[in-house]
Order: C-alpha cells, then structure tokens, then sequence
C-alpha cells in the first residue's frame, strides 16, 4: 500500500519517513539545527514547492516532525511557549493542505518524554490529538491518526523502523528519542 509521507509519534519516541512515487531522488540532510528533506545531487529539477523542508526540530526539549514547511511554524510556537496542541494546530490551520495536485495533506507530530501530540490537516478536517502510545498518520489512506506498533526506543531504531515498514516507495527516515535531551538519526535509501 502507498501511503505517502508519514508520522509515527509517542511519548519519548518518534519517526518521519519519506515515500514518494514523483520525487524519489531525495535524501535527508542532517544540519545544526534540523534535519532537512533535500533533493540528491543528480534530481531533475523541479518548481514543486512542497518537496524541500525543514522535517525535524527542536524547541524547549520536545522534537518537532512533519512533511513541510508547516515544521518551522511548529517550531516557533513552542519556542514562545505555545503547549503543543495549540502550536500545531495553529501552524496546521494557517498553512492548510498542500495545493498540489491531491490536495496533500500536511502531517505532523511533537514529541516530548513523557507526552506525545499528533496532528494533521486536509481538505475536510484538522484533526490535533495528544496521544499516550505509538501513533501513525499518513498524508493519503492513512490520514486518521491510529496507534500502530512501533517498537524502537532510541533513534536510529526508530529511523530503521519506518523506512523498513511494508509501506511502497520508501526513500528516507528520521528518527528521534526524546529523554532529558534530543537524539536524533537518519536512513536515506540507495
Ligand atoms: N513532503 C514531501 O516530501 C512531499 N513529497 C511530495 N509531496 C507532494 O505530494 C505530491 C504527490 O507526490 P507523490 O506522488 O510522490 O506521493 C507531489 O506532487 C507534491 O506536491 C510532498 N508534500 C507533502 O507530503
């Protein structure tokens, strides 16, 4: 099943994965203060604004995960000291759904040690949800948050736990443990 770009969010635990039929060519850079979807060296060139983004941060000890430039709004919410239902919902609700050609949705996930908030906006609803287990949302078919086994417990486990699961397309991941500080990993595919 393709179920496009991907969250897994829970308490001191989670993982983005990047799987894409139009715009495989793209890897995960890790920089100083987030971790960056960016196109490989030898992809076509493309205008789609939607395919190059800031997909982890941190802010005030909790990590920030989604599938654009909704990230980065996240962000800043929490840095002004937004809980992290509120910074989610209002960058979700600000930003809307891609305009592409699926109406996109965006997804999203704020991670803390002992606390988890999964989000997601479409064309027909927001939907922002504190959660106590592994949970994952998806930007097509997969678009209600449910809980979903996830078994990792540090970051690179939770990287090569959701670029491995049995959902097509896989083209990179990142993960991320959240403890008294943020460590986080990354797989990007061949
Ligand atoms: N975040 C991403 O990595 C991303 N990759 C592709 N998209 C959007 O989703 C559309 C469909 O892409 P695909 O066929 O790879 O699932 C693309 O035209 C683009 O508008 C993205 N936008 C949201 O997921």
């Amino acid at each position: 099943m393709y179920i496009g770009r991907f969250v897994v969010v829970g308490p001191g635990i989670g993982a983005y994965r990047v799987s894409s039929r139009s715009f495989p060519n793209r890897r995960i850079v890790e920089r100083d203060d987030a971790l960056t979807v960016a196109p490989t060296p030898d992809a076509p060139e493309t205008d789609n604004p939607y395919v190059s983004y800031n997909c982890v941060r941190e802010s005030e000890g909790q990590a920030v995960l989604g599938n654009g430039s909704h990230v980065d709004p996240v962000t800043e919410k929490l840095d002004l000291g937004y809980p992290a239902r509120d910074a989610l919902a209002t960058a979700l609700l600000s930003l809307d759904y891609e305009k592409d050609d699926y109406d996109t949705p965006r997804v999203a996930g704020v991670v803390g040690p002992d606390a988890a908030t999964v989000g997601i906006v479409r064309r027909n609803a927001l939907v922002v949800e504190q959660v106590t287990e592994p949970t994952l949302v998806a930007t097509y078919e997969e678009n209600r948050p449910r809980a979903f086994g996830f078994d990792a417990d540090d970051a690179t486990a939770a990287a090569r736990e959701a670029y491995d699961l049995d959902f097509e397309h896989a083209v990179c991941a990142a993960g991320v443990a959240v403890d008294d500080g943020i460590e986080t990993a990354v797989v990007n595919g061949e």
